[in-house]
């Protein structure tokens, strides 16, 4: 399974075979009277018919059979992913959680049962709005598919590789990358090892490229560096469970084949993957420091005007040569929520602080910034050019809205440090006024 095939851009129209059925794929139109094959095609739509062209995405399905043979749907027990926003009181304090625990014990946890809602913001059903999750598993999905259809999952694997095996094909994903599968593509998720990571969840809208502005045509994430699975179909008869979550609710349903079934596909709307190392860090080469922003990846815009629903922001190995500046992040207040977890290392402001597989959420207006050791440190050091961050790579989920935690964020997982208030309170009154 080592050799993969990857399709390379970001939001281009692709057209893809499974090389053990040439000619499976329709020419000079999508809906055949009878298609090659016996295949049945099939329209996946994640943009109304009428976007604009910009931003229209759709994408054509050749299949052994349409995606409509299921058995009904029913509701599931599982409550560890949800929407509900009012469970908890509403926290302005800095919050920071200890790395979430891999599953315990013998018990057996896939990739959807070790999902978890820690907190989030909106409405799944009016298309705006945005959840953060983590998951947590150490077994494979076996017989199951999941499909979400209430947005796009943007992944990010913080341990243990995922082998994401979806409509489109296969994606292999390792920490320090990150998969997105866009809202209705059913993926299963294969493990080798005891495996954990973030989910940031993006309802009705699907992410972008940023403007690169006056940086010009090239930089930070580079459109070829995405990468989207090549046609890989299974013909397998069986039982197959089909979990989807809609609308904020777990949902199950059984058939009777694999829904990995698609021969080949056409389009623009296809789940892809994006290794955060080939990132080129623009930054201040003389002074001062830059906003966040800079390291933006990927962004789902709100209708405000360069105000995002959700940024996915990483903060990656590179060089630190501003003159005169205080060089790790600046003390702050905010009008956007700031969730942010480890991959790996440690993060600049706060050594030791946040650990790999943890996360902090500084919400709107609350204000932080680098420790206090940190503030001492970086206020002392001889600003030669050094190297930020090496074998590290911390990440923000930066949101316009005011997230609520859920009561597994806030209680049950049980990984809230009560003192993470601390690390600010030795900063000293250093006012000289003589
Ligand atoms: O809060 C944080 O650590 C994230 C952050 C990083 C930075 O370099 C500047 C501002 C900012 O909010
Ligand atoms: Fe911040």
């Amino acid at each position: 399974m080592s050799g993969l095939r990857y399709l390379s851009g970001f939001g281009s129209e692709f057209s893809s075979e499974d090389p053990r059925r040439p000619g499976a794929l329709p020419v000079g139109q999508n809906s055949p009277q009878r298609c090659a094959y016996g295949l049945y095609a099939e329209q996946l739509s994640g943009s109304a018919f009428t976007a604009p062209r910009s931003e229209n995405k759709r994408t054509w399905l050749y299949r052994i059979r349409p995606s409509v043979v299921h058995r009904p749907f029913r509701i599931s027990d599982n409550r560890n992913i949800n929407h509900n926003w009012d469970e908890e009181e509403p926290n302005p304090n800095q919050l920071h959680w200890h790395p979430f625990d891999l599953p315990v014990g013998g018990e057996k946890t896939d990739f959807v049962d070790g999902m978890h809602t820690i907190c989030g913001a909106g409405d799944s059903k009016c298309k705006t709005g945005i959840a953060v999750h983590v998951y947590s598993c150490n077994v494979s999905m076996g017989n199951r598919a999941f499909y979400n259809s209430d947005g796009d999952f943007l992944i990010v694997p913080q341990t243990g590789e995922l082998l994401i095996k979806t409509e489109f094909g296969r994606l292999r994903v390792a920490p320090n990358e990150i998969a997105v599968v866009q809202q209705g593509m059913r993926f299963h998720v294969e493990i080798s090892e005891p495996s954990r990571g973030y989910i940031l969840e993006v309802f009705g809208r699907h992410f972008e490229l940023p403007d690169l502005g006056p940086i010009g045509a090239n930089g930070l994430a580079n459109p070829r560096d995405f990468l989207a699975p090549a046609a890989h179909y299974e013909d397998v008869d069986g039982r197959f469970e089909i979990v989807a979550k809609y609308q904020g609710r777990v949902f199950s349903c059984e058939q009777d084949h694999s829904p990995f079934d698609v021969v080949a596909w056409h389009g623009n709307y296809v789940p892809y993957k994006y290794d955060l190392s080939k990132f080129m860090v623009i930054n201040s080469v003389s002074f001062d420091h830059c906003d966040p922003s800079i390291f933006t990846v990927l962004t789902c815009q709100s209708d405000r005007k360069g105000t995002a629903i959700a940024d996915f922001v990483i903060f990656p190995p590179r060089w630190s040569v501003q003159e005169h500046t205080f060089r790790p992040p600046y003390y702050h207040r905010n009008c956007m929520s700031e969730f942010m977890g480890l991959i790996l290392g440690e993060y600049e402001a706060k050594r030791g602080g946040l650990a790999p597989g943890g996360a902090t959420l500084h919400s709107i207006m609350t204000p932080h910034g680098p420790d206090a050791g940190c503030f001492e440190a970086a206020s002392a050091e001889p600003l030669r050019p050094a190297r930020v961050a090496d074998n590290t790579q911390a990440f923000m989920f930066e949101s316009c809205l005011g997230l609520s935690l859920t009561k597994w964020g806030a209680k049950t997982c049980d990984k809230l440090n009560p003192d993470y208030y601390k690390c600010w309170q030795n900063i000293k009154k250093q006012f000289d006024d003589k």
